[in-house]
């Protein structure tokens, strides 16, 4: 379990992290979501005692991090895959890492064997490829073989078989029983891997709900129907307050009134359907939505025309 109560940090009079209360329970995938700069980075630096909160708590299995005895063992973490001494070899890097931490040194094959790195442990980690080094830093943070585990954008420069290999590991981690705390920007991934998804957005919390529920919140969600007498649906659902849009001759999308009641009205009014269905949000789509207006570095939007056209 982490445990967040009034968790702040401010850098002069840059407030990164705002009054941030939350639990991330054990036995699930949590996702942490927001845009660049919204503090994500900041809250797991705080967690991990690297930085210190300007107010608040932040807790692991109920205690602060410098008071954990061997915070190996309570608490594993990937911020940055790349915070390895290159010239090191990865199984020398993790053996360092065991002894320092009083871990014993068959975690360091167990580790390399989970992440599949054992055939290339002898080689030098600055000779490691984006994806070798995400997997060197996840070994590591399964070295003590925690309950708590923080992993900062773990599928970043991955291909699709690494992507899935970490997406099955946070499943299995948190199927163990494990808390498991992974903030990504790949939308589709974290719909995929997270159960649960806290939103932040310039510090400050938006969202704090499973998965299905975020989606379910997006005004996105709607019903597609077609059918042969479509324009006859649409005056009678907009006499309903139902939201309309006509999109072909005999298609219609609605929001704002329920597959059911679009299926009896058509009924009452003997208009026949070819097509009734739930059209649900991506997750993409309703993360949109809450962090609109939370986006702190904005581009313009790219022009309409296609520059190679
Ligand atoms: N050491 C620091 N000194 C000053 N400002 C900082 C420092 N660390 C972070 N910040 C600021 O705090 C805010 C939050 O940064 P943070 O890196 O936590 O965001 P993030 O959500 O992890 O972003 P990204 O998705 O881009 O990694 C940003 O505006 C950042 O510029």
């Amino acid at each position: 379990m982490i445990t967040l109560r009034g968790l702040t940090k401010r850098y002069g009079d840059k407030t990164a992290v705002h009054d941030l209360t939350l639990d991330i329970a054990p036995g699930k995938v949590t996702g942490f979501l927001g845009p660049n700069g919204a503090g994500k980075s900041t809250t797991m630096r705080m967690v991990l005692g690297l930085d210190h909160p300007t107010a608040g708590r932040a807790l692991v299995g109920g205690r602060p991090y410098a008071d954990l005895r061997h915070p190996l063992r309570e608490v594993g973490a990937l911020l940055d895959a790349k915070a390895v001494h290159p010239g090191r070899p990865a199984r020398k890097h993790l053996l360092a890492m065991a002894r320092s931490n009083g871990l014993p040194e068959r975690r360091v094959e167990e580790v390399l064997a989970t992440v599949g790195l054992e055939s290339v442990a002898a080689r030098r980690a600055g000779s490691y490829s984006l994806g070798m080094g995400q997997r060197l830093g996840i070994a590591g943070a399964l070295l003590g073989d925690p309950a708590v585990l923080m992993f900062d954008e773990p599928v970043n420069g991955l291909d699709p078989d690494g992507v899935l290999w970490v997406r099955r590991l946070m499943r299995s981690l948190a199927a163990e029983g494990r808390t498991v705390f992974v903030s990504s920007h790949l939308m589709s991934e974290m719909q995929l891997t997270a159960d649960r998804l806290v939103v932040i957005g310039k510090g400050r919390l938006i969202a704090d709900a499973p998965v299905a529920e975020v989606i379910a919140g997006s005004s996105r969600n709607s019903v597609r129907v077609r059918s042969p007498h479509a324009a006859r649906l649409r005056t009678r659902l907009l006499a309903e307050h139902a939201e309309v849009t006509r999109i072909g001759e005999q298609e219609l999308r609605v929001t704002g009134t329920p597959l059911e009641r679009i299926g009896l009205i058509s009924h009452e009014i003997g208009v026949p359907l070819y097509e009734l269905s739930a059209q649900e949000a991506s997750l993409e789509e309703a993360y949109m939505e809450l962090t609109g207006t939370s986006v702190e570095y904005a581009a313009p939007a790219p022009p309409e025309h296609d520059a190679r056209a």
